[in-house]
């Protein structure tokens, strides 16, 4: 196996999983493929990105989003909304976004404000613009192993864990935190290449020999540093999920400084998976694109 420039092998510590690299590798795929489509079917694809509120770090990764939409040539039509805004005019904004036959994908940038039902605002996207595979019949799908939208932080770990190691059958994968958005579906993806999938969460016992017995560990709690080193299999793929603001600055889930000295591969923060939740994006609109509109491409996140 050919290990890509974005794993960077380290004598006597983990290889580091650059997930800014990595994701630059996905957007340019995803470019190339957005151009052919363009030339098919005579327009750019296209992403609606609605964020509600003021959330300094939402607006971050809507920023982001629009940024890298547009770096592909497709294009990103951006609707922000202010905090107090009525839930049942954000669904009638996503009502509308469903019938444009322009848009093809259709994003709610979360955490919503606390008034509004996210889970109501979610299923009001129309399945065939749902980018972020968050709908209930995009999960369904998931489920059933069925084509589909997949949700875009746990994909970007499975193609991560497929970049640094191959075949993934038969591997143990725990992942830490049952979340809609991530620990959930990243369970089933990791299912669906035939690993052994435990989802460990706050009730589970013995947290750290269970984590102890994986090949693969995804961390995706949002607690910083919980993951200690002694935590680790030696040699095992560490997937830090974790985004956390602390006095001296980012962190992951995962003590990374000892944690390194005792991985196989290691994903930093930040710097690791994030990046790939936005590069997945892009290929999920891509795809929603050339779905809709009856063209084939070659998908960017297979292989
Ligand atoms: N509708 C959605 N909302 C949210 C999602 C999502 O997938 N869909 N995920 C997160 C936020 N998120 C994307 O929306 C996201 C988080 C982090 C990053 C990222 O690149 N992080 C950087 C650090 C950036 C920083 O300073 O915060 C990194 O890890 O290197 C991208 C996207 C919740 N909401």
């Amino acid at each position: 196996m050919i290990t890509p420039d974005f794993i960077r092998h380290r004598e006597g510590l983990a290889s580091l999983i650059d997930g800014k690299l990595a994701s630059a590798a996905l957007d340019a795929a995803v470019a190339s493929q957005a151009a052919s489509l363009t030339a098919r079917i005579g327009r750019k694809p296209c992403l609606a990105v609605v964020l509600v509120g003021d959330d300094p770090a939402s607006h971050v990764y809507v920023r982001n989003k629009v940024r890298r939409t547009e770096a592909a040539g497709m294009i990103s039509q951006e609707f922000r909304r202010p905090d107090d805004l009525p839930e049942a005019e954000l669904i009638a904004l996503v009502k509308t976004l469903n019938a444009d036959p322009a848009v093809d994908g259709i994003l709610v940038q979360m955490p919503l404000p606390s008034h509004m039902d996210a889970r109501r605002v979610v299923e009001t996207i129309d399945p065939a613009k749902d980018v972020d595979g968050l709908t209930a019949t995009s999960a369904g799908r998931l489920i059933l192993g069925a084509e589909g939208l997949r949700p875009c932080t746990p994909s970007g770990c499975v193609w991560l864990a497929r970049k640094a190691l191959g075949d993934l059958s038969g591997l143990h994968t725990v992942v830490i935190g049952r979340s809609i958005l991530v620990g959930k579906p990243a369970g089933l993806l990791f299912l669906e290449q035939n690993c052994t999938v435990t989802l460990a969460h706050s009730r589970t016992r013995d947290l750290p020999g269970v984590c102890r017995s994986a090949d693969i560990l995804v961390a995706a709690v949002g607690r910083a540093q919980m993951v200690q080193a002694g935590w680790i299999k030696p040699g095992a793929c560490v997937l830090d999920v974790g985004i956390n603001r602390t006095d001296t600055g980012l962190v992951g889930d995962v003590a990374f400084e000892a944690s390194e000295r005792v991985a196989g591969h290691i994903t930093p923060v930040p710097g690791g998976i994030g990046p790939m939740t936005i590069a997945v994006l892009l290929a999920n609109t891509l795809k929603a694109a050339a779905a809709r509109t009856g063209q084939s491409i070659d998908d960017p996140l297979a292989g």
